[in-house]
């Protein structure tokens, strides 16, 4: 674990840092800031070898990408701006080719730089162009929904989806840097604030214990953007995040953990053609999980309760449709943990205890599903 300046109760800014694979550092690490009005950082974190930047973002935050263009113009860049769809809309091959083709046409050479300004379908993209145009150039994030800057910005994850399924396609390739500039939290609706939350609660199960107690503590004020428990949970979940993927930044193993509640979650995200959000569906995900540990002895039944009432004291679900199976059974079976036949699950033993399960019997996920089938 590195050191890092943490600030939750000041308006100065706060760096995590992240060690390993950076794309753009010689020391192979990169910041993520969490703070406000943090856009003047962004030319020192291009450095003076960048001379054309492209913006990618979605035309709802256009306003937003105005003022980036402006101050990086007023910095000497060049900076353009490449509008994509929405949301998970974007994550598709032709829009990554559209990129490409923007990128070709403005003579993108490997010392230029992408910068996504956007939530995690954005950065996910963005992500993707950069890992593979010439073979990887540099990218910062500007996550600018509470899921972007919790998780999605962190850790060089990036992809794209296709029929069969969520991030089936992708590369790691780690960001030169986050800014989460806390003001851009003002205007995300409300159901996406809570819908970040679920990676918080999660962060909070697999790792930081305080983060499950700063929720039940603070119940109604946690998806208010002003509060300032919001950003001491925004923080610790990046630590969280920051500390795993420092150590393990392709999931050989103990990545896997960031994973729990996603192999339910990401099939129901299929099943429902990406018209459910992310965290909603990682929220029952986890719910189904807790079961699936409880069913086979492995967690207790006071966890897996707290697992429900946290959930849905924030506002998230924690069932989901009766008579899905077989649709959520193929896309589990498309998962990524899974290593041949073998359907593999992340599970509590108890709080902070994450663990790899190997699913012995189908049947035993039908009885999960059952728990949460309303
Ligand atoms: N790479 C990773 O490690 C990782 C981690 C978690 C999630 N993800 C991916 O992230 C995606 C979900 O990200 P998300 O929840 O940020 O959703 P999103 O990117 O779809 O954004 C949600 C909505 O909020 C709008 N929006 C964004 N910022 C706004 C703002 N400041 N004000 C008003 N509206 C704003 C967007 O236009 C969009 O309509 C999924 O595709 C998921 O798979 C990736
Ligand atoms: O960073 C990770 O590793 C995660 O698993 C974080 C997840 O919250 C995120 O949704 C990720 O995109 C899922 O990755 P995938 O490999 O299951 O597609
Ligand atoms: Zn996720």
């Amino acid at each position: 674990m590195t050191e890092n300046t943490t600030s939750a109760t000041t308006e100065q800014p706060t760096i995590i840092k992240v060690a390993g694979g950076s794309a753009n550092e010689v020391n192979g690490g990169y910041d993520v800031v969490i703070g406000r009005g943090l856009l003047t950082q962004l030319p020192d974190i291009l450095g003076p070898q960048t001379h054309r930047v492209a913006i990618i973002l979605p035309r709802a935050l256009r306003a937003t990408g105005d003022v980036v263009k402006s101050s990086l113009d007023e910095a000497g860049f060049n900076a353009i701006l490449v509008e994509i769809p929405d949301s998970e809309e974007g994550k598709h091959i032709e829009v990554a080719s559209f990129c490409w083709q923007v990128l070709g046409q403005s003579d993108f050479t490997r010392s230029d730089a992408i910068v996504s300004v956007g939530g995690g379908a954005v950065s996910d993209l963005a992500g993707f162009v950069a890992a593979t145009w010439l073979r990887g150039v540099r990218v910062v994030h500007m996550p600018t929904t509470l899921l972007g800057m919790v998780d999605a910005s962190v850790g060089g994850k990036t992809g794209i989806n296709t029929a069969e399924g969520k991030n089936l396609v992708g590369a790691f390739h780690p960001p030169a840097g986050v800014l989460a500039d806390l003001d851009t939290l003002l205007t995300l609706p409300k159901n996406e604030v809570i819908s970040g939350l679920a990676e918080v609660v999660k962060c909070g199960f697999i790792a930081d214990a305080t983060i499950l107690d700063l929720i039940e503590d603070n119940i109604s004020q946690v998806s208010n953007p002003h509060a300032p428990v919001l950003r001491e949970l925004i923080e610790r979940a990046i630590q969280v995040k920051a500390d795993v993927v420092s150590q393990d930044l392709k999931e050989s193993n103990l990545r896997q953990m960031l994973n729990y509640g996603h192999t339910l979650g990401h099939a129901i995200e299929l099943a429902e053609r990406y018209q459910y959000r992310h965290g909603a569906a990682v929220a029952v995900g986890m719910v189904f999980a807790a079961e699936l540990a409880r069913s086979v002895g492995r967690l207790d039944d006071a966890t897996v309760d707290r697992h429900r009432s946290i959930l849905e004291g924030i506002g998230l679900p924690t069932s989901y449709v009766g008579d899905r199976w077989a649709t959520l059974l193929d896309g589990i079976r498309r998962d990524k943990k899974n290593r041949g036949e073998q359907l593999r699950f992340v599970i509590l033993e108890d709080q902070g205890k994450p663990v790899i399960y190997d699913v012995p019997d189908e049947s035993l996920l039908f009885a999960a599903y059952q728990e949460i089938a309303e």
